[in-house]
């Protein structure tokens, strides 16, 4: 306890009912969260098993984890749960499959499967078929997310179009039940229904959560803040910290009004605030200070810093993305051999994943080891996903999951209303869909064709399965061809070149199929080498997780909650911080708190860069500074290179806004 500031001690030790710990970037929320899981079990006498603390992203709760350890012994930790929104969800349904209408064993699917889902229904439903099934998909989540089921969502219908787009939510549901399955949005919101109508059950998770602490409170939607509500109860024994100024997720259905909602769902609510900022040097909390002070205020905080003013931010103009990627390479080089910073103190944020490439480039050419965030891995790609669950299905035939992902893939026409029938069929008789696709009882509830479809399906992959048995590479490497998938990716894919290259992904799966064939596990049966490769693949995830000495690269969504040494804030510019739909829906203000969580990752040395120019949808186009720039105090920065820019282009677009820059420099 001693680490503590008095507030933070204060925050620690009020346990006797409902606490809001509300303050700014770096001032010790997460901290208090740690310490208090500590507090409650070695000072409170509450078992760990009765403690639960939720965070935001899987990587927070492992950090949560780690900081939790500092202070408690493993034997004494034991059945403690520090898990996100979505983990806690899922564990809760586990237990309650049954009374959520679920089956043991139920699929969970990510977002690529519920669009998948959801295009087969596109094609259905009438006037429905301009849609993208992602718009639709945000749609029915927004609407998960305020906890609205179908049929409330068509009685809030106003138009013809809201009507259309509820009753594919309504027949989306229903193919998720049929196959057994959830999707993210379930996991919160399939809980919440049950408190709320089983009040036997609510009052045993009562029972068992004692304490709930929640991270980052501000980026809760309507459905996770029901969630804690209910768990909490009338006990009201509950610790939520957050940042109004942090809230970047409204986009997803956060609501930083449930900060004061909590006044009035709780009266005995007290609130505490910090104000003393232990991460960032003085010059970097200023910037951070000045650019959020042009946002209105719920609450207003203030924050300072004993650190000193520390390095002066830097701004990098550059000529374009690649040289904005080569400049930044030459500082962290600069960095690693002139300062002897670790490569792993670095990190490089941005506003869209897109933004990477050119720095990975850069990154890889320089052979400057990093480490991407959030990017998609080799085994999240779709035609990955495809390959594996075709080989799934081979080694287990009763595995649900890869057989309606592959059942259309290629299109077979095999529509949804005939799967949910299916579905209906295989869980009366107890046997996976695979099975049930070739038995006779289906006549009763299939006509011909679809029945001959799904047959025929079935029978051509028990082929394949029995000769895997003996020769389990190359049977898949047939299966590959003789459904001409190279042809389906063509289809599928924007440009012939992209297609080659998700090829060439199904080719990697299947060298390294057959290189684990030959190798030291040559007597291995198709399902163990499956198994194998999906245990690769947690056990790549985990290795880039603890990653060594690397650079890391993340949007400024994935920053929220950590901080690093050095931070290079890149793509400072008017239509990607602040993103163009922003400006367009006139969104200004969650980007410039987006902006000013960039910001406040920084605990040494911050530096900003935008590109003068930029490659954007092919083509090339003259780009201004961010305004947020020009929103930052002129006296606490340095502007990098000035001569970066030739007097002949000063009368391009940007340099209304570079002058007013300039001005403000006095240069
Ligand atoms: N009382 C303290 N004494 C020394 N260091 C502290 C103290 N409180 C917090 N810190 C340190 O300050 C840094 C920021 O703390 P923490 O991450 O808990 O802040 P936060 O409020 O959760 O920030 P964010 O809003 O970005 O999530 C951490 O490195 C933490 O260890
Ligand atoms: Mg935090």
């Amino acid at each position: 306890m001693s680490t503590l500031n008095p507030r933070q001690l204060e925050a620690v030790r009020h346990t006797g009912g409902p606490l809001l710990v509300l303050a700014g970037a770096g001032s010790g929320k997460t901290r208090v969260i740690s310490r208090k899981i500590a507090h409650l079990i070695q000072s409170c006498g509450i078992a760990p098993r009765h403690l639960c603390a939720v965070t935001f992203t899987n990587k927070a709760a492992r950090e949560m984890k780690e900081r939790v350890a500092q202070q408690v012994r493993g034997r004494e930790a034991r059945g403690l749960t520090i898990s996100t929104f979505h983990t806690l969800g899922l564990q809760i349904l586990r237990r309650e499959a049954a009374h959520a209408g679920l089956r043991p064993g139920f699929s969970l699917f990510d977002a690529q499967d519920a669009e998948a889902l959801l295009k087969e229904h596109l094609q259905k439903v009438p006037r429905s078929d301009s849609s993208s099934p992602a718009i639709v998909q945000a749609r029915i989540s927004r609407w998960k997310n305020a906890l609205v089921d179908p049929s409330e969502a068509l009685g809030q219908a106003d138009d013809d179009y809201e009507a259309v787009l509820a009753e594919l939510y309504g027949r989306y549901e229903r193919s998720l039940r049929a196959y057994n399955a959830v999707d993210f949005d379930d996991l919160i919101g399939l809980p919440v229904r049950l408190m709320r109508t089983e009040g036997e059950l609510r009052d045993a998770w009562q029972e068992r959560i004692r304490y709930l602490l929640v991270d980052e409170y501000q980026d809760t939607n309507g459905a996770q803040y029901e969630l804690v509500r209910q768990l909490v109860g009338p006990r009201g024994a509950l610790t939520v910290v957050g940042d109004d100024d942090q809230s970047i997720y409204a986009w997803r259905g956060a609501r930083p009004e449930n900060l004061e909602r909590l006044k009035a769902d709780y009266p005995h609510l007290t609130v505490i605030m910090l104000e003393q900022n232990y991460r960032s040097s003085g010059r970097i909390l200023g910037l951070a200070n000045a650019l959020i002070g042009n946002n209105p205020h719920i609450f207003e905080k203030r924050l300072w810093s004993e650190h000193g003013p520390g390095d002066v931010p830097r701004v990098i103009p550059c000529r374009d993305e690649m040289h904005e990627a080569e400049r930044v390479v030459a500082e962290l080089l600069h960095r690693r051999f002139g300062d002897c910073v670790r490569f792993g103190d670095c990190a490089i944020l941005y506003r869209g994943n897109h933004q990477a490439r050119p720095f990975e480039k850069a990154l890889r050419e320089h052979n400057i080891p990093y480490f991407l965030s959030g990017g998609t891995s080799f085994f999240a790609r779709t035609e990955v996903k495809d390959a594996m669950a075709y080989l799934r299905l081979l080694a287990n035939p009763d595995d649900d999951a890869a057989f309606l992902r592959v059942v259309n893939t290629p299109r077979r026409e095999i529509g949804p209303t005939t799967l949910e029938r299916l579905a209906d069929y295989a869980a009366g008789r107890g046997v996976g869909l695979l099975r049930a696709s070739t038995e006779l009882g289906l006549a009763e509830h299939l006509g011909e064709r679809p029945r001959r479809r799904l047959g025929e399906f079935a029978a051509w992959l028990e082929g394949f399965a029995r000769r895997a048995a003996a020769a389990p590479v190359a049977t898949v490497r047939e299966l590959i061809e003789a459904m001409r998938y190279a042809d389906w990716l063509r289809e599928q894919s924007s440009s012939p070149q992209v297609a080659e290259r998700r090829m060439e992904n199904v080719e990697d799966l299947l060298d390294w199929l057959g290189a684990l064939n030959k190798g030291e596990l040559q007597e291995k049966t198709l399902a163990e080498m499956v198994n194998h490769l999906t245990l690769m693949d947690v056990l790549e995830r985990r290795d880039e997780e603890q990653g060594g000495d690397r650079v890391h690269l993340m949007t400024l969504h994935a920053a929220k909650g950590l901080e690093f040494p050095h931070v290079y804030l890149v793509g400072m510019e008017e239509e990607l911080l602040p993103h163009r739909t922003a400006i367009e829906e006139d969104t200004i203000e969650e980007e410039r708190r987006l902006a000013y969580v960039g910001i406040t990752r920084a605990q040494r040395t911050l530096t900003l860069t935008y590109a003068r120019r930029r490659r954007r949808y092919g083509e090339v186009v003259d780009i201004e500074p961010s305004r947020f720039l020009a929103e930052l105090p002129s006296e606490a920065l340095e502007w990098d290179d000035r001569r970066e820019i030739p007097p002949e282009e000063r009368k391009s677009r940007g340099q209304a806004h570079l002058d007013n820059l300039r001005g403000l420099l006095g240069a």
